[in-house]
């Protein structure tokens, strides 16, 4: 069973508007289809003669070292998509070596979500991504939650200055999560009535400043998600990020915006090996592992796939498509005739059908 047919299982499991929340995008969903088509205009051109019979594949990450090159990208409200929830995803990642990001969104408690992870393994890595608050103080809150949970770094979604128009959810009518489901998270946070939910709002208000006061606040490496300009990318160095994730939101915010993988080039030029640079979107097989790799990417991020694993089958679904991926790369390396990932290097990608 491949990875196609995993998304299949899961839509036919699935509530046909909760199919269409994970698997839409904003406007005509043009950057959700190019995402993934990006990858197919580029070949690998292998070395020979320098391979090894064993490799290691693991990534050095903020917070996550010798984590796999494959992470969960955060992805909301796991318990509407299947009953095992953000712990089936959480030790479905740990059993697999693979950082989990989870959310803000997340229908489980973080403290809930880091537990279940660490009953996998007790070393694995769970970053948390925040929705930052224009209210400082519920940010605050929120990131304390994290760092008392035992997340080890955190991710700041930059890329939601406002929600994206999510074509299919205006369609069906989806604006509200079903009773009994919530963004657990955002209970009882400050300035609320106690047991209370704060809504997640997506402010134009957050700004560079507040990234400076998260840094001077935690102790955890921060990491930016939704970077794709390249002056963002060494703003985001001159701020203090201890990493940026090249991403569009898997084209759930602007229509409007290049493929994450296109934009990679010139993140990594920008960075030019400063912080670690990872990027999502889009990857579905192990060659897409190893292109994103040797464009200058440290590891990549799977949102949908993993979603259509849990969806799927639950714990036992999301580890299938880590394994997947982790296998899949594994054999491209060794194809590239590469032991590790750093061996993949840019003069290893073409374009198809292009001359170098
Ligand atoms: C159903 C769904 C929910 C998502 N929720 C969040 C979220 O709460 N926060 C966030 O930063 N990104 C969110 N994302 C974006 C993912 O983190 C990631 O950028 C994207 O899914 C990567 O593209 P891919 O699905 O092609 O792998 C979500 C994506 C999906 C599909
Ligand atoms: C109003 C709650 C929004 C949660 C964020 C979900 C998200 O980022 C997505 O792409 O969907």
């Amino acid at each position: 069973m491949n990875l196609r047919d995993l998304h299949e299982k899961a839509r036919r499991s699935l509530d046909p508007v909760h199919y269409d929340y994970v698997a839409g995008g904003a406007g005509e969903e043009r950057v959700v289809a190019d995402n993934e088509r990006a990858f197919d205009r580029y070949a690998l051109l292998p070395r020979v003669l320098c391979g090894g019979e064993r490799r290691d594949t693991a990534a050095d990450l903020p917070g996550a070292p010798g984590a796999s090159p494959v992470f969960v990208a955060p992805t909301a409200f796991h318990r509407l998509l299947h009953p095992g929830g953000e712990p089936a995803t959480a030790r479905a990642a740990a059993a697999e070596g693979a950082v989990l990001v989870t959310g803000t969104a997340s229908t489980t408690p973080v403290a809930e979500v880091v537990a279940a992870a660490r009953s996998r393994d007790r070393e694995a890595a769970v970053w948390f991504q925040l929705t930052a608050h224009p209210r400082r103080e519920a940010t605050r809150a929120l990131v304390r939650r994290a760092e008392d949970a035992g997340c080890t770094a955190l991710v700041v979604t930059v890329d939601s200055p406002v929600f994206g128009r999510h074509t299919r959810d205006l369609r069906n009518g989806f604006t509200d999560l079903p009773p009994g489901h919530a963004a657990e998270n955002m209970r009882d946070l400050p300035g609320a009535p106690p047991g209370a939910l704060t809504d997640i709002p997506m402010s134009p208000a957050v700004s560079w400043a507040d990234v400076d006061d998260l840094v001077r606040r935690t102790a955890l490496p921060v990491l930016l998600k939704g970077i794709l300009h390249p002056a963002d990318a060494r703003l985001a160095v001159e701020h203090g990020a201890a990493g940026v994730l090249v991403s569009n939101h898997g084209g759930r915010q602007s229509d409007a915006v290049p493929a994450a993988l296109d934009c990679l080039p010139a993140v990594a030029d920008a960075v030019a090996g400063r912080v670690p640079v990872l990027l999502d979107g889009g990857v579905r097989r192990g060659s897409d592992v190893a292109v994103a790799l040797a464009l200058g990417a440290r590891a990549v991020g799977v949102g949908r796939p993993a979603v259509w694993g849990l969806a799927a089958e639950g714990e036992a679904g999301v580890r299938r498509v880590l394994a997947a991926l982790r296998d899949e790369y594994d054999h491209t390396l060794a194809l590239c005739g590469g032991r590790r990932n750093s061996d993949l290097t840019r003069d290893m990608v073409v374009r198809k059908g292009g001359t170098w």
